[in-house]
């Protein structure tokens, strides 16, 4: 008798994180304890949709983790906007632990999904910095790379991104098939540098790097 099928899919989707992004079994644990958690809280807080759940490697481990080659592997400090349940960013934590210097912020205005996201580090054994706070109430400080997922629009990401700006800040930002239209909207305000790398996750997807972003109206403030 063959296994169910959401066993196979996530199968699947861990041989190709080894594979194809050298994730290590450990790290795969990590996930484990992290989905063992989600499934436990997601009926009493809203943390991803129900539909998404039951595609957890797929929709969110590795949409998370196909952003980790993009970035620089100098990166050290990162911060992530709107983290929610913990895409990308405590995702990508998780993969940096490896690494052993690198820093991950996590900013999230939901009082319960800061609570879930460190008891997930917890479970996870991460360290990780989780900021309970709206992004505009935060003090922005210069990162290498700044990540956000379904967070809001690109135009108004590079707004919230612009005071994390460094020389050589990456953006990267998953986003689907409105990404065109976002892009043309953005650049009304803002010239910018930008590579729409193909999802690894989702064929209607992409991620979306931009660098070296600096408004039409001239030098931003928060
Ligand atoms: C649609 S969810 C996306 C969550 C996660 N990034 C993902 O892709 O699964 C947006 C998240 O941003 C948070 N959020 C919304 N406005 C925010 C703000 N101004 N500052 C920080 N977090 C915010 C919400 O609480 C929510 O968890």
């Amino acid at each position: 008798m063959s296994a169910p099928k959401d066993d196979r899919d996530r199968e699947a989707v861990q041989v190709r994180l080894m594979n194809a992004y050298g994730v290590s079994r450990e790290t795969l644990r990590r996930f484990e304890s992290y989905e063992a958690l989600l499934t436990k809280w997601a009926p009493r807080i809203n943390l991803v949709g129900a539909s998404t759940l039951s595609a957890f490697w797929q929709r969110h481990i590795l949409d998370s983790v196909q952003i980790l080659p993009l970035a620089s592997p100098q990166a050290q400090t990162w911060v992530d906007f709107g983290t929610g349940a913990g895409f990308p960013g405590l995702v990508l934590a998780a993969l940096l632990a490896e690494r052993g210097s690198a820093q991950v912020q996590l900013v999230e205005a939901s009082a319960k999904r800061c609570a879930f996201l460190r008891e997930a580090a917890r479970a996870m054994e991460i360290t990780v910095e989780i900021t309970h706070a709206k992004l505009e109430a935060v003090t922005p400080r210069p990162v290498d790379v700044v990540t956000a997922r379904a967070f809001t629009a690109l135009d108004r990401l590079l707004a919230y991104a612009a005071p994390w700006q460094g020389p050589a800040t990456q953006a990267l930002f998953p986003k689907g098939e409105e990404v065109s239209a976002e892009l043309e909207q953005a650049s009304t305000n803002w010239l910018f540098t930008s590579t729409i790398h193909p999802s690894a996750s989702d064929t209607r997807g992409c991620v979306l790097e931009i660098t070296n972003w600096q408004s039409k109206a001239g030098p931003t403030s928060s």
